[in-house]
């Protein structure tokens, strides 16, 4: 490893698999006592570990209110010395929370997520790994300005792309179109992508009612009826293939953006990027000129967050829509 000096690495635990075991009816389940507190530092001579658990929650009841608090943990960390931090997750919505914290945070020093497929007394149980090499990345130099970042399964990758794509595989977590950044070998973090930095949207507060909807062949327009109202903020929409909607979506998307509510277009698509390609009725140059905003790049769960930041932080019309398809950062 390329460690020389003693570095400060700050562990926050949040639950998830990573901190959960099989009980005696074969459930998985959160423990009293995260068994990664029994942890015993193997770079002792190195890395000085600073442990926190700040929840114990299994990763599908974790929303944008605990994503705040572990920013402004990380935000307080700056202050502190620390040369990284290392945030062990449920893996559900790990890269929600991991890309949430690229957009809100400026990162000098590496900041990691990790967790775990099988947990604590599981056979083949991959947590303490990625833990380990989690910390080994955070505490690496070369790990430094490069965003959020993603380790598990021996991988690095950056929050803004990475997804999870398996149920249950340990090798669940890919980038989809441009693949991971990183690897950890066994005797050092090795990167050899750089991604291209974006500026960072430091909010405080959070807006709410920014949705998410799949679109499907005949897809209902109920659905966004729904959104129809004062409360909504924004609305994003998986489309199909390459940027497209059924015209039956027509008449509702119409009365949506004529109430100013934005509408942000992403593929539903595992690979590529959402594009203006079609004219017909419900294709992409048609939505686009009707006033929906196409996200370059991200999943639907990604651009939910980055329209819920951008929200949250006072953005709206054209500054919204550049940040969205990153014409501006
Ligand atoms: N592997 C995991 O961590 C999945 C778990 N359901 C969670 O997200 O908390």
């Amino acid at each position: 490893m390329e460690i020389l000096l003693m570095k400060t690495i700050l562990i926050l635990h949040t639950g998830g698999t990573i901190a959960m075991s099989k009980n005696i009816d074969g459930g998985v389940a959160p423990n009293n006592i995260n068994p990664l507190d029994m942890f015993e530092n193997p770079f002792v001579d190195k890395l000085n570990l600073i442990t926190e658990d700040i929840f114990n929650l299994p990763s599908p009841h974790i929303g944008p209110e605990e994503m705040l608090l572990i920013q402004k943990r990380i935000l307080k960390a700056i202050s502190e010395n620390i040369d990284g931090v290392v945030i062990t997750h449920g893996t559900d919505t790990l890269e929600e929370t991991a890309y949430f914290l690229d957009l809100t945070i400026q990162n000098d020093f590496p900041v990691v997520v990790t967790g775990a497929m099988r947990s604590a007394n599981e056979i083949g149980s991959d947590g303490l790994h990625n833990f380990q090499t989690a910390i080994q990345t955070a505490a690496s130099d070369s790990a430094k300005n490069k965003g959020v970042l993603v380790v598990m399964n021996d991988e690095i990758h950056t929050a803004r792309y990475v997804t999870k794509t398996h149920t249950t595989n340990v090798a669940t977590f890919r980038t989809p179109t441009f693949g991971p950044i990183g690897l950890v070998t066994k005797d050092r973090i090795l990167f050899y992508e750089q991604l291209l930095l974006t500026n960072y949207h430091p909010i405080k507060n959070l807006v709410s009612h920014v949705y998410l909807v799949k679109a499907y062949a005949g897809m209902d327009p109920e659905i966004l009826e729904f959104m129809d109202n004062d409360q909504t903020n924004g609305i994003v929409i998986e489309a199909l293939g390459a940027g497209n909607l059924p015209p039956r979506i027509l008449p509702i998307l119409k009365k949506l953006l004529n109430r100013q509510i934005p509408v942000v277009l992403v593929s539903r698509c595992f690979n590529g990027i959402a594009q203006e390609v079609y004219s017909y009725d419900g294709g992409g140059i048609q939505l686009s000129h009707m006033g929906v905003i196409f996200c370059h790049g991200l999943n639907g769960q990604k651009a939910r967050i980055k329209l819920l930041v951008g929200l949250s932080d006072g953005l709206s019309g054209n500054s919204l829509k550049d940040f969205l398809s990153d014409a501006v950062s």
